[in-house]
């Protein structure tokens, strides 16, 4: 008996092995049996290297098929797959790669010889090297290895993979999930997004992160359905796929994108079924446009790397803009107050959440980890919500974010909410910066629209209409777009630097 999540995918896989698993944009493909032949090969080699069950094996590597058979190889060994941001400096390698201690690095050919001094540093014994054309020593030595490597039995609670998370706060640290979190979390979304074997998932994600890599790969991989594995987000190349596709899973700024030309229309979603978001919050306005453009209403969910995903707008039911929907069918959600009592109807306070997806803890770090858990084995999202009348939950802000003026708490996506309804603003981002008689600072960034934006006056003047003082900014600045990462998230902590001496005498 094993809790293994490959025997689990394995399970699913369709009884045809020549079905198609991906087929990439240039009309490339790799068929079922040959990822699970390739992925036992990868085993072997890395095993034959002396990498064991339960080793980390960090990854940086460039979006390809071989990626994700890397990834298989590693469940299917037992090994913690860690994928690290193809945009990471070597500083930060060096900083995971110091605190994971991993067994082997697979790194992109052009790194090998920086990521060589970092693996020498750290006593890592191995580097290999992964192209995105099949090329380097990964795949030599796999191709080199025989087609026999029997799936390592795991256990529930053994580490399937390790992702290092909230780098804007602090260090980053690596979040411990094992194969019971990933099972149970891919189960869930299979079944409530009604995943079958005849969807084709148009990939466009990175897979270095839990969206791409968790969310969307195993939704194909547990409903043996096949998708279409693009190298990142082209909106050609997404406009020119979607036809053959069924479903599609963004961040928000894919739709913003997708929607910011007319050749992406109804005709173009004709065959779809589904269309997701998450990783950051999709604009109502966003939702609605995208609703009248194609007649598909965007199911935003909710999750974290450390949790998996935890809420979804309904299938079947009314999907609420603005609203991250209800929980998924094994995860248990909760508001509390500071003392971690749940709160009642539309109260605002954390979120907190349990069940078999959230993770084992942060990697070495006991103390972090038991700081996040409530003695009843609830997590701390760290986000901030409310829960309404029928059970939609709805995210607020998250603490990190929280504004602390003059005593007061406010809460940025209040404003910025009061902010975006004024006609001529596109969006906005609210932050506080240290002020000498506040302790912080409320200000906001915005982006205007258009020649009817209004000026600094008369943001100031709205808010002041339409919110307590305290939670009115001080001053108002545009900027054509705000900064994003790779996953759209606003980068709030460049903001708050950018801004940083704003009120100093
Ligand atoms: N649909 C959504 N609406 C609003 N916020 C969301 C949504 N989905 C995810 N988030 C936000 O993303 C957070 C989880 O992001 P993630 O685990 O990627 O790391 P992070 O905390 O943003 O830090 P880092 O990117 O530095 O690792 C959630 O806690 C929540 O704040």
């Amino acid at each position: 008996m094993t809790d293994s999540l490959y025997a689990l995918l394995e399970s699913r896989f369709p009884n045809d092995r020549s079905k198609v698993l991906l087929e990439t944009g240039d009309g490339g493909t790799v068929r079922y049996g040959e990822a699970e032949a390739m992925a036992t090969k990868m085993a072997r080699a890395l095993s034959d290297l002396g990498v064991n069950k339960g080793d980390r094996v960090a990854v940086q590597v460039d979006k390809s098929s071989e990626a994700l058979v890397l990834y298989l190889a590693c469940l299917r060994a037992g090994f913690v797959f860690l994928p690290m941001n193809t945009a990471y400096r070597p500083d930060e390698v060096d900083y995971l790669v110091g605190n994971a201690k991993p067994a082997a690095i697979v790194c992109r050919p052009a790194d090998e010889e920086t990521v060589r001094g970092i693996a020498a540093k750290h006593g890592a014994p191995h580097v290999l090297t992964l192209g995105t054309d099949g090329s380097g020593s990964l795949v030599e030595a796999a191709n080199a290895a025989p087609v026999d490597f029997p799936a390592v039995p795991c256990g529930g609670d053994d580490l399937a993979a390790m992702l290092y998370t909230s780098g804007t706060t602090g260090k980053p640290k690596g979040a411990m999930l094992t194969h019971r979190n990933l099972a149970a979390n891919g189960l869930d979304l299979v079944e409530t997004w009604h995943f079958s074997a005849d969807d084709v998932l148009l990939h466009a994600l990175p897979i270095f992160h839990a969206h791409g890599l968790f969310v969307a790969v195993h939704c194909v991989l547990l409903a043996g359905a096949s998708m279409i594995w693009l190298p990142g987000f082209k909106r050609e190349e997404v406009v020119r796929l979607l036809p053959r596709a069924t479903a599609f899973m963004g961040v928000p700024t894919f739709y913003t994108r997708l929607l910011d030309g007319d050749d992406f229309n109804r005709e173009v979603c004709a065959g779809m079924r589904l269309f997701t978001a998450g990783s950051a919050p999709l604009l109502a306005e966003t939702h609605e446009a995208f609703q009248a453009r194609t007649g598909h209403a965007i199911l935003e969910r909710y999750g974290m790397t450390e949790t998996g995903m935890l809420t979804g707008n309904p299938y079947d039911a009314e999907r609420r803009p603005g609203s991250v929907g209800f929980p998924f069918p094994q995860v248990e959600v909760r508001v509390t107050d500071d003392q971690d009592r749940p709160l009642g109807t539309d109260e605002i306070g954390g979120i907190q959440v349990r069940g078999p997806n959230i993770m084992k803890g942060y990697w070495k770090l006991p103390e972090k980890t038991a700081e996040e858990f409530t003695a009843d084995g609830w997590f701390r999202t760290g986000d901030i919500g409310r829960i309404d009348d029928r059970g939609y939950l709805f995210i607020v802000g998250r603490a990190k974010d929280l504004v602390i003026s003059g005593g007061y708490n406010v809460y940025p996506k209040e404003v910025e909410s009061v902010i975006d309804e004024l006609p001529g603003v596109v969006e906005s981002a609210v932050i506080g910066v240290p002020h000498p008689d506040f302790g912080e600072g409320v200000v906001a960034v915005v982006v205007p629209e258009g020649d009817g934006a209004p000026d600094e006056d008369a943001v100031i003047a709205h808010c002041k209409e339409h919110l307590a003082n305290y939670k009115t900014p001080k001053r108002v600045f545009f900027v054509p777009e705000l900064p994003r990462n790779t996953m759209g998230k606003v980068q709030k902590a460049q903001l708050r630097e950018e801004k940083a001496t704003l009120f100093r005498a």
